[in-house]
């Protein structure tokens, strides 16, 4: 399937419109988004197959969606879940977001010690990777300790054949053009979830990766006035895959 994408300029405005003339909240879509991830997560990779899994959420929205997405994943039936967040937000919606996943007993590390232990431990110890560090307000290149962490991550993808799932963006790819520097040259996601629409980075997503495009929230005219294709959603599905 062919698809629109929407720079990071406009992704952004259209973010600032749903949030103020149309009348959501950033709770809501922030609620949908990691729902979407969730259902994605579980479509590619099913709890019957993959039981472990570490969501590494950033300081930023797309770090909220990664924290949103651990509390679906327990619910959709991932035993062993991990959220890793090194720079945790002190707002009151992020600081909910923690005390739901205390709720689900699901742990949340802070620390980044030196040697990044504990996040090479849980690393090495999990089957899937939800890629929540940064999403369309990123700019290379990626400043501490993030630069680390992906080189981790990327290390137990090649080494180790861990599976990542990218929320909205490659952590580290340029919105606009992709991979486009040395950081995260090597960077491709087994999936990526677009949220609203693919970015232009999307298009450089490697043949065999999954695509699904998520965050069923807009209305048909919302989406008319921004020249979103809005995909065919099954039934209640809040995800599509669409390549
Ligand atoms: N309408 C939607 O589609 C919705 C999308 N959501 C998600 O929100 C992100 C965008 O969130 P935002 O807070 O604007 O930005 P990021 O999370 O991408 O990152 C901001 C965060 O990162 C820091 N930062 C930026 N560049 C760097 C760098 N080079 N090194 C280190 N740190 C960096 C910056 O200081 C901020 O702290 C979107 O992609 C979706 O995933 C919403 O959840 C719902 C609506
Ligand atoms: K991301």
């Amino acid at each position: 399937m062919t698809f629109k994408v929407l720079a990071a300029a406009k992704a952004a405005a259209l973010d600032k419109e749903l949030m103020s003339t149309c009348g959501y909240s950033i709770d809501q879509l922030m609620e949908l988004a990691g729902l979407s991830v969730a259902q994605s997560v579980f479509k590619a990779f099913p709890p019957s197959n993959y039981h472990n899994c570490i969501i590494l959420c950033g300081p930023g929205n797309n770090g909220g969606d990664g924290l949103v997405a651990a509390r679906h994943l327990k619910l959709f039936g991932y035993k062993d879940l991990k959220v890793y967040y090194p720079r945790p937000s002190s707002k009151p919606l992020f600081l909910n977001l923690e005390k739901q996943l205390q709720q689900f007993k699901i742990d949340v590390i802070k620390t980044d010690d030196e040697q990044f232990t504990q996040l090479k431990t849980q690393l090495h110890h999990s089957d899937l990777i939800v890629d929540a560090l940064f999403g369309f307000s990123f700019h290379p290149p990626m400043r501490a300790p993030f630069d680390r962490i992906i080189e981790e991550m990327l290390k137990v993808q090649s080494e180790e054949g861990k599976k990542i799932i990218a929320v909205d963006i490659p952590s580290g790819w340029d919105v606009n053009e992709g991979p486009n520097n040395e950081q995260v040259a090597d960077y491709q996601p087994e999936v990526l979830v677009s949220l609203t629409a693919p970015k232009p980075a999307a298009l450089k997503l490697k043949k065999g990766s999954k695509h699904y495009w998520g965050g069923r929230f807009i209305s048909n005219e919302i989406a008319e006035r921004w020249g979103i294709e809005i995909p065919e959603y099954e039934g209640v599905d809040e995800t599509v895959e669409i390549n």
